[in-house]
């Protein structure tokens, strides 16, 4: 199987490449050869491939610079995985999409299904919205995955965050009204793979499906696990969202309900903590006795 990536050096798209299992091969576009910024010149790449299936990994990702960069985070993020999944329709190619919890509004306490009503707070994620809703339009053999709070040792993210100011400071503020699932970059790229098979072989499948980590946690408990499986002593203390106030408005509820996706594809919520692991290992950050027991594990 020949899978085309838009996306190259993002946290997932790193993983996708690192993790392609065998019998697959994987072309990951780099800005320089596939600019989302030309949703045009990205249409015209899909009209010329030959691979079997397309992903889109790449995407304007900065929550809060979105909520100035309207235009570019709109063409980045709706209109190019807009053109992209036409153009892939017309060929008959099955189209593979990230999405976000931040396409909900963060109200009460019940996970979010795959149809529960979209009503984002913030730019980038009605920028999400509308790229799914464009892809939705397009018609063909496509599928959104959203998930959450994504971690790696690439990039920017949560767990990079709390290992910088971690071992600067002895304390540290974090949201604790805030609940999502932290999702490893390499469980996703796992989880694609597996749709990318499943969806070029056997009866046609697709939708909007759902993928986190489990178990939910707010954000000061991820950071205190961060902490204490890095062997660090920085203590955290709960604080509301109205106590860390940023450009754009976060939602409360990011539970997502992911149980279609285990239904159709047959994975299951990856134990984050696991993951989170593997990657302080990557990074070096796991004390000395437990990186020898996370080796033999
Ligand atoms: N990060 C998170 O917490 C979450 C992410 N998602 C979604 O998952 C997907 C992957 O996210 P993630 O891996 O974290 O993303 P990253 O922020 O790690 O990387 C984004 C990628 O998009 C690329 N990109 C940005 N602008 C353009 C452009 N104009 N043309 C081509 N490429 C561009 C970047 O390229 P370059 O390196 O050149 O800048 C980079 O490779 C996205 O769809 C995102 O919305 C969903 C939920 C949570
Ligand atoms: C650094 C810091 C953050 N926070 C809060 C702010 C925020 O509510 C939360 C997480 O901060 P981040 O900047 O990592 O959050 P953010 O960049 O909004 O993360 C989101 O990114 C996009 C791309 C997604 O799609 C989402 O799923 C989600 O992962 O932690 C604190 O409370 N204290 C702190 O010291
Ligand atoms: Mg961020």
């Amino acid at each position: 199987m020949n899978i085309l990536m838009f996306g190259r050096s993002g946290q997932v798209a790193t993983e996708m490449i690192r993790r392609a299992p065998d019998g697959v091969s994987i072309t990951a576009l780099g800005r320089p050869n596939a600019d989302l910024v030309d949703p045009r010149g990205c249409a015209k790449i899909v009209q010329e491939t030959n691979a079997d299936v397309i992903v889109n990994a790449a995407a304007y990702t900065a929550v809060d610079q979105a909520e100035k960069d309207k235009v570019l985070s709109n063409i980045i993020n709706a209109q190019a995985p807009a053109a992209i999944a036409n153009a892939a329709a017309i060929r008959g190619i099955p189209f593979i999409h990230i999405s976000t919890d931040y396409v909900f509004d963060g109200s009460g306490t019940t996970p979010w299904k795959p149809d529960d009503r979209c009503a984002p707070l913030n730019a980038y994620g009605r920028t999400k919205r509308r790229g799914e809703e464009g892809i939705l339009a397009a018609g063909g053999q496509w599928a959104i995955l959203r998930t959450s709070w994504v971690f790696s040792a690439h990039g920017n993210n949560f767990v990079k965050t709390m290992l910088r100011l971690g071992s600067e400071r002895d304390k540290l503020r974090i949201v604790a009204d805030q609940t999502g699932g932290p999702t490893a970059a390499a469980d996703i790229a796992d989880t694609i793979y597996r749709m990318a098979m499943r969806m070029t072989t056997g009866p046609k499948v697709g939708g909007i499906f759902h993928f986190s980590g489990t178990p939910d946690v707010n954000w000061a408990q991820f950071a205190r696990e961060i902490f204490m499986q890095a062997g660090l002593f920085t203590q955290v203390e709960d604080i509301s969202t109205a106590d860390y106030p940023t450009p754009a408005k976060r939602p409360h509820n990011s539970r997502l309900d992911c149980e279609s996706l285990k239904k159709i594809f047959g994975v299951e919520r990856p134990d984050w903590r696991i993951s989170l692991r593997r990657v302080l290992d990557e990074l070096g950050r796991l004390p000395s006795p437990a990186k020898g027991g996370s080796r033999a594990a």
